[in-house]
């Protein structure tokens, strides 16, 4: 399937939904369709309303309003049906330290009532997929944060879910061990797994996703394909001047009009251009002398301090 065209067959349907806690307002009114066979995102700093989203569409935090449909059923009436066809990596790997890696699949087969046999089978293909044979019989406790995730998502696959929902799968991991786990999400993606994922890293959102929204303050600022998202709110490319003084704001008064949009932030200009030589060479000419310049091409992080006006990791 192409990274543009998933099929037309819903498997996640939100109108309206809403997360209340108490008073407080975690997930204001979102709509978002995610379709079979797609890897869809949620994109957002932490407090967005990401985790509280993603609970609601695993049936275990009831909605507070709105309509939610997963797999064509309503979570308050076949919430049991439903979550036996999902996979779920919690934000927390939840895995028993204590047992061994192969005893914590066996275990998790069980809970879903696959037999013994079934169990062994299974346990088998997934350390293969995760890459875990060799430490088959080891301990979790000592295992790398890596190898951990690798487990949790691994266990999550046990019942053959035909969506699996990832809460951050790579927060705290060191790149190495990202790129190895979306190496294991591409896999999942070419057998057909459905993948949700919620992350507050731009490139891990620019990589998976073919489809995403960018969530703040508990509601969708912006929807679409990594790329179009880019297009329709950024410049091709971004000039990044770095300064150490106190103040930015008269450096970027010297460069009013070379840029689209510049943005002041704590340590250095963001200068939206189609151009960044052209804009370094003109900030060159207006005398502004940066301690270094980079120009790169834009990337949802420029969508997202566009869209609230605030960086996603602070
Ligand atoms: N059980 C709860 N009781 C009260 N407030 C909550 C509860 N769970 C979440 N919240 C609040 O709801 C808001 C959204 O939280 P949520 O965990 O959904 O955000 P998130 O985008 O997933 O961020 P994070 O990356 O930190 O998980 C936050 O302000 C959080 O404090």
């Amino acid at each position: 399937m192409g990274r543009d065209e998933p099929t037309a067959d819903p498997l996640i349907e939100a109108t309206g939904l809403r997360k209340q806690f108490g008073e407080f307002t975690a997930v204001d009114g979102i709509d978002v369709q995610v379709q079979r066979g797609e890897a869809f995102g949620f994109l957002g700093p932490n407090g967005a309303g990401k985790s509280s989203t993603m609970r609601m569409i695993g049936c275990v935090s009831p909605p507070s309003g709105g309509e939610l449909r997963i797999l064509g059923m309503d979570p308050r009436s076949d919430g049991a049906r439903i979550r036996a066809r999902l996979g779920v990596v919690p934000q927390q790997d939840s895995l028993d330290g204590e047992l061994t890696v192969r005893d914590n699949l066996l275990i998790y087969g069980r809970y879903f009532g696959l037999s013994r046999a079934e169990c062994r089978v299974r346990a088998d293909e997934l350390l293969e997929f995760a890459n875990l044979t060799e430490r088959a019989d080891a301990m979790v406790e000592p295992l790398s944060g890596g190898m951990k995730r690798r487990l949790t998502i691994a266990r999550a696959l046990i019942n053959r879910p035909e969506i699996l929902l990832l809460d951050e799968p790579t927060t705290g991991l060191d790149p190495q061990a990202r790129h190895v786990l979306w190496d294991r999400l591409f896999r999942l993606k070419r057998q057909g797994v459905t993948l949700v994922l919620t992350t507050h890293y731009m490139d891990e959102a620019e990589q998976l996703c073919d489809r995403l929204v960018v969530m703040d303050g508990g509601r969708i600022v912006a929807e679409g394909t990594p790329r179009s998202l880019i297009e329709t709110w950024s410049t091709r490319e971004v000039l990044e001047l770095r300064f150490d003084d106190e103040d930015l704001t008269p450096h970027a008064e010297k460069l009013d009009g070379v840029a689209d949009r510049i943005e002041v932030l704590p340590d250095r200009l963001l200068l939206y251009v189609d151009d960044g030589e052209e804009a370094t060479v003109a900030a060159h000419q207006r005398g502004v002398q940066p301690l270094s310049s980079l120009a790169r091409r834009s990337t949802l992080e420029d969508v997202f301090l566009r869209l609230t006006g605030r960086t996603l990791v602070d």
